[in-house]
């Protein structure tokens, strides 16, 4: 059972983009302190990065020719994401990722990233959602009218970005229900929202879990504690399905999932999706998109996306791999 929501001025909770848990029970987790940041390459006054290892992240119309039309999109919608010509390296060593990626999702869309190994997904993912590992040097990002790069990591999680890892990592220590507590009542002071109870936060809960085909003890585990690789996927979506976020970005949700895990998963998401919120998916299936079946595919190629299409992109890479699909 989830702990009661101890003081706000000493802790801050857990978020979805930031799932540091206190191994106190009954206790708020302070997170790592996220506030430093190194020297702004490029002098880019508005850019923060988070430099700490330790404060773990969790939160289209994209051409390489910016002159070619992009696909219509939006009719009336709200802008979700507008991501232009965004180039960041590895904060370490200064190594250039991204190299000019261009998006805009508008709500009630689903985008699908696919592309080689090594050309940058999972680093546009992070970059999107503050990982401390990668600077921004140059671009912009927008998320509902926010700039992303004045936002800390967990500000962008309240803001309602989702960002579900290839590798959820383990919280020793803090059960899934506090975890998920902790984080769905801090996004609801956010939206000015009264907090769950633990008794309340069960009810609300209970039902998600059959969503996903969970036994209601993984609750009460700590958070992927021992978790296999597929009951991790699931319970990051059960996280989703908590938080509500308007952009989930979903980091190869279907490694490592049997076909029946991976349908309870598609599912879940599908149910999820509304007319107001957007999913991001990086995959390299078309497997998943035949589930999960998004509006536009991009093509990801060294550091940005070279190609936007539909369906057939993916029918075409699955078919004759990336040199049917590649632009360079
Ligand atoms: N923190 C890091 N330290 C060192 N190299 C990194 C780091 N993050 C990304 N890279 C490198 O950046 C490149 C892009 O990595 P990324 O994980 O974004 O690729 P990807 O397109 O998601 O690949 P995959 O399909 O294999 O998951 C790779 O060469 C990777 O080794």
């Amino acid at each position: 059972m989830a702990s009661a929501p101890p003081s706000l001025s000493t802790a801050r909770p857990p978020t979805a983009a930031s799932p540091h848990g206190d191994r106190r029970r009954g206790a708020l987790p302070p997170l790592p302190s996220c506030g430093a940041r190194p020297p702004s390459r490029g002098g880019l006054r508005a850019l923060r990065s988070v430099p700490l290892r330790r404060c773990a992240v969790r939160a289209a119309l994209s051409t390489a020719d910016r002159s070619a039309a992009p696909v219509e999109s939006g009719g009336g919608k709200e802008l979700l994401l507008e991501v232009r010509d965004l180039t960041a390296v590895i904060a370490e060593t200064g190594q250039e990722i991204l190299k000019g990626v261009d998006l805009t999702i508008y709500e009630g869309e689903v985008h699908a990233i696919m592309g080689k190994n090594g050309s940058g997904k999972s680093t546009f993912a992070k970059v999107l959602v503050g990982h401390p590992d990668y600077e921004v040097t140059g671009g912009s990002m927008m998320f509902k009218g926010e700039n992303l790069l004045e936002m800390e990591p967990e500000d962008r999680s309240l803001a309602g970005l989702f960002m579900s890892f290839q590798s959820p990592i383990e919280i020793p220590g803090v059960s899934n229900a506090d975890f998920l507590n902790m984080a769905y009542n801090a996004r609801r002071r956010k939206l000015n929202q009264p907090e769950l109870s633990p008794i309340e936060f069960w009810a609300y809960v209970y039902p998600k879990l059959d969503l996903l085909n969970m036994k209601a003890d993984f609750l009460n585990r700590n958070v992927n504690e021992g978790f296999s690789g597929g009951e991790r996927k699931r319970n990051e979506i059960l996280q989703l399905a908590v938080l509500g976020a308007e952009l989930a970005i979903l980091d190869e949700i279907d490694s490592g999932l049997d076909v029946d895990a991976l349908r309870d998963v598609a599912k879940a998401v599908n149910g999820l999706l509304t007319p107001k919120n957007s999913v991001l998916m990086i995959t390299h299936y078309l497997r998943l998109l035949e589930f999960i079946e998004p509006r536009y595919i991009h093509v990801m190629e060294n550091g940005k996306i070279v190609k936007t299409g539909d369906i057939s992109i993916a029918k075409t890479l699955e078919k004759e791999g990336f040199k049917g699909v590649s632009e360079m």
